[in-house]
C-alpha cells in the first residue's frame, strides 16, 4: 500500500545495544535477526538455467536482501553473515554459536520479535532440530532456504526469505518452536525432512503435516500454537562442544568392522540406519552388546527408510535390550539429539527415557 511504501522510504541505519546493525530501520515496524550461513539461497551460476554444478553460499546476505526491498516493508531486519558454506560444512560448533548469538541477540532483547536463518537445505533439518532443541523463548525461529540457485530463472531462495521474515514477526507464529519456511509451507522444524533432492517442494513432515501456508505473503496457520509431545528442550548455555556421534548405514552384508571402528575413532554415542523398523544382522547385534558392555555408550536403531518409526517393541526382544529404538526420530535427527544428551551430561539410561517418549509402542 502506498502508506506502507511511504514508510519504507524513511528508513534510516541503526544498531542496537547488542551491536546489530539495521541498514533500514523504521521504528513503527518489528525487529529481526538474521543469520545467514550460505547454501543454494546464497548460489550462483554464470547459466541462469543451471539447477545443479553451481556455487553454494557465493553471495552475501547483504547482496540477498538488496534484491527484496519488499523486506523492508515488513521488518527491520539486522543481517548477520555467520559463514558462507554449502549446508555439509555446517559443524556443531556453529551451530551452539547460533544458539548463543540468537539467545543474546533475540530471546534476552525484548526489542526483538524473531529471527531468520538462511541454510543450505542438504543439513537444514539437522541444524534446524539443533536449534528447536536448544532455544526456546517462544519467539518465532524460522529457517529458510532455497533449491534454486539466486541467478536462475524462477529462483525461489527471494521469495522463501520475504516468507521467513513474514513468519518471523507474525504473533501466530510464537510458542511453535523453530520453524522451517520454503515454498509456501511453514513446516515444524521438530518433524521437517527433506524429502526430495532437487525439487522446490522439498520440506516435509509426512506424517505430522504442515503447521500452515503462505499465500501473497500472509502466513495462515491451520491449528494453534502447540509443541510436540516427544520434544525434549535442552539449555546450552554452559556448553562448548558437542560429543561425536556416529551414524552407520545397515545394509545386508554390513560388517561389524564400522562399528569398532566408530567407537575406536573416538564415537561417544552410535546411531544406526537401520533396515525396516531398525532391522540389524545378528552379528551386529551382538557387536553392539560387546561395545556397550564394553564402552557404556548409548546405541540408537532408527530406520534407513525415509518415513515410519522404530517401536521399542521392535528392538527390546532377546539379545536387544541394550538398544535404544529411536522412536518418531531418523538417523540425522537422532544424531543431532544424542550429541545434545551427551552434552548435557546424560548417561544411557537417561537418554534411553528421552528416546522412549517419542515411540509409540
Ligand atoms: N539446496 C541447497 O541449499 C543445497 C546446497 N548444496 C546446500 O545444502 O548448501
Amino acid at each position: 500500500s502506498p502508506l506502507i511504501q511511504a514508510r519504507a522510504s524513511n528508513n534510516t541505519s541503526y544498531t542496537n545495544s547488542n551491536g546489530l546493525k539495521f541498514n533500514h530501520f523504521n521504528a513503527s515496524l518489528p525487529n529481526v535477526t538474521l543469520l545467514a550461513t550460505g547454501g543454494t539461497i546464497a548460489g550462483t551460476s554464470d547459466d541462469k538455467t543451471a539447477t545443479a554444478g553451481y556455487e553454494s553460499g557465493a553471495l552475501s546476505i547483504t547482496q540477498l536482501l538488496s534484491g527484496i526491498p519488499e523486506i523492508n516493508n515488513i521488518a527491520n531486519v539486522a543481517a548477520v553473515q555467520a559463514t558462507n558454506v554449502n549446508s555439509g560444512d555446517v559443524s556443531s560448533s556453529l551451530l551452539l554459536n547460533l544458539t548463543h548469538t540468537l539467545q543474546t541477540t533475540v530471546c534476552d532483547d525484548p526489542t526483538m520479535s524473531g529471527a531468520v536463518i538462511t541454510h543450505g537445505t542438504d543439513t537444514l533439518e539437522e541444524s534446524a532440530f539443533f536449534i528447536d532443541a536448544t532455544v526456546n523463548c517462544g519467539k518465532p525461529i524460522v529457517f529458510v532456504g532455497s533449491m534454486r540457485p539466486s541467478t536462475a530463472i524462477s529462483a525461489d531462495g527471494p521469495m522463501n526469505l520475504l516468507q521467513g521474515v513474514t513468519v518471523a514477526v507474525d504473533e501466530d507464529a510464537k510458542e511453535r518452536g523453530a520453524l522451517v519456511v520454503l515454498n509456501d509451507r511453514i513446516v515444524s522444524a521438530f518433524f521437517a525432512t527433506k524429502t526430495n533432492a532437487n525439487t522446490v517442494d522439498t520440506f516435509k513432515a509426512y506424517e505430522q503435516g504442515s503447521l500452515g501456508t503462505i499465500v501473497s505473503n500472509t502466513p495462515y496457520f491451520y491449528y494453534p500454537a502447540v509443541q510436540p509431545n516427544a520434544k525434549h528442550a535442552v539449555d546450552v548455555a554452559d556448553v562448548d562442544s558437542i560429543p561425536r556421534v556416529d551414524i552407520l548405514y545397515a545394509y545386508e552384508d554390513m560388517h561389524v568392522d564400522s562399528l569398532y571402528s566408530a567407537v575406536k575413532n573416538g564415537a561417544q554415542g552410535i546411531v544406526i540406519a537401520g533396515e525396516g523398523a531398525g532391522g540389524i544382522s545378528s552379528d551386529f547385534g551382538d557387536a553392539i552388546n560387546d561395545v556397550v558392555a564394553k564402552h557404556d555408550i548409548p546405541v540408537v536403531l532408527s530406520h534407513r527408510t525415509v518415513n515410519g518409526e522404530v517401536p521399542t517393541a521392535d528392538i527390546t526382544g532377546g539379545n536387544r535390550k541394550t538398544q535404544i529404538a529411536s522412536g518418531l526420530f531418523n538417523p540425522q535427527q537422532s544424531r543431532i539429539l544424542v550429541g545434545l544428551l551427551l552434552a548435557e551430561g546424560k548417561k544411557v539410561k537417561e537418554i534411553r527415557e528421552v528416546f522412549e517418549r517419542a515411540t509409540v509402542a
